[in-house]
């Protein structure tokens, strides 16, 4: 089904019965002199709309440069062409706050289904005290794993990449925290300190789903999973994705997994668990089981902030089955976890 396209001066057309809308954010982003309250208020209820059902939606006018993602693009690709043992090295079992690479097949987010992707995650550096620098940090917090500079095959440098557009990323974040306060009828700034706050947990993985020669199609669904079906852990991810596809969602009314196309320039929102209401129903092996490994703490402060009027969706990526390779680059904001 094609995406619907909505901007800030759109009508409102009913929606077909299952849609991703794109919700053009510049005229909030870059207002001249300051956003119109009539635009600023479409977009809060495309918002409001889109979160409620199905829980996902495309932002494009975000202001994050191209230039910017194919520099990104660049870095990761020679990221996850490096030697196998140089990833290794840097796996985030070595990391108290789980920073660092993934392997094909160390997530099981479907039972018999191994994840076919590996992953690289970064998070806000942050150094404690003491002489392990960890002290005063709470969980989740402190230091990303890098790989060595020094090698010449990330120009620009793996590092500096990264972390310019986890920075950047971040504050778009708030940005559509921004407008999804709006679009709850709360004061615009309500998110402000769990979403970019010190304290708050942010993190972005990158990822690499080889191809698979397999449709795995037939009466039982076993098409190779790059991701598992589950629904984000946290408030809200904010996802970049190639040409390739392979993103799926599924719609709770129909019980259908609908494909999302990618579209050149935007990025694909979603809401997560602590944000909206639990959907823990269709996969027998839950798929709640913390992507991130982080305890359910916070499953009040969700309520508290939507009354579960927003929706966390189930969604999964199938491998691709075009020869090439895809990747995408997956932010989750996690708020604050106490
Ligand atoms: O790569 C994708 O399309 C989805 C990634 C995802 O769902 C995740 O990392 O939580
Ligand atoms: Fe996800």
């Amino acid at each position: 089904m094609p995406p619907i396209r909505q901007t800030a001066t759109a009508e409102t057309t009913p929606l077909p019965l299952f849609a991703i809308p794109i919700i053009d954010i510049a005229a909030y982003l870059s207002p001249s002199p300051s956003p119109s309250p009539t635009a600023t208020a479409s977009l809060a209820s495309s918002i409001r709309a889109a979160a409620t059902s199905p829980g996902f939606f495309q932002i494009t006018g975000h202001g994050i440069s191209p230039a910017l993602r194919d520099r990104l693009f660049g870095a990761l690709k020679a990221f996850f062409a490096l030697p196998q043992a140089a990833k290794a090295a840097l796996h985030r079992d070595n990391s108290p706050c789980l920073r660092g690479y993934e392997a094909v097949g160390d997530q099981v987010l479907e039972e018999g289904l191994p994840d076919r992707k590996e992953g690289f995650m970064i998070g806000q550096e942050l150094v404690g005290t003491g002489e392990d620098g960890l002290g005063g940090l709470r969980f989740g917090q402190g230091a990303n794993q890098w790989p060595g500079e020094d090698e010449g095959w990330c120009p620009g440098g793996f590092k500096a990449v990264m972390m310019e557009y986890f920075e950047a990323v971040r504050l778009l974040s708030r940005s559509v925290f921004r407008l999804v306060a709006l679009s709850l009828e709360l004061e615009e700034g309500f998110f402000d300190r769990f979403v970019y706050g010190r304290d708050a947990i942010t993190m972005c993985r990158v990822l690499r789903y080889p191809p698979s020669n397999t449709t795995g199609r037939g009466p039982t669904d076993t098409k190779p999973r790059g991701i598992g079906a589950h629904t984000d852990f946290g408030a809200l991810t904010l996802l970049l994705q190639d040409d390739v596809g392979g993103l799926e969602v599924f719609y709770r009314p129909s019980e259908t997994w609908h494909a999302i196309q990618p579209v050149p320039d935007a990025f694909v929102v979603n809401i997560g668990d602590m944000m909206g209401e639990f959907h823990c129903y269709l996969v027998p092996a839950c798929p709640n089981r913390q992507q991130h490994q982080v305890p359910f703490a916070h499953k009040a402060e969700k309520e508290r902030w939507t009354n579960d009027k927003y929706t966390s969706t189930l969604h999964r990526a199938l491998s691709p089955v075009s020869g090439k390779d895809r990747y995408s680059v997956a932010f989750f904001n996690e708020g604050l976890l106490d």
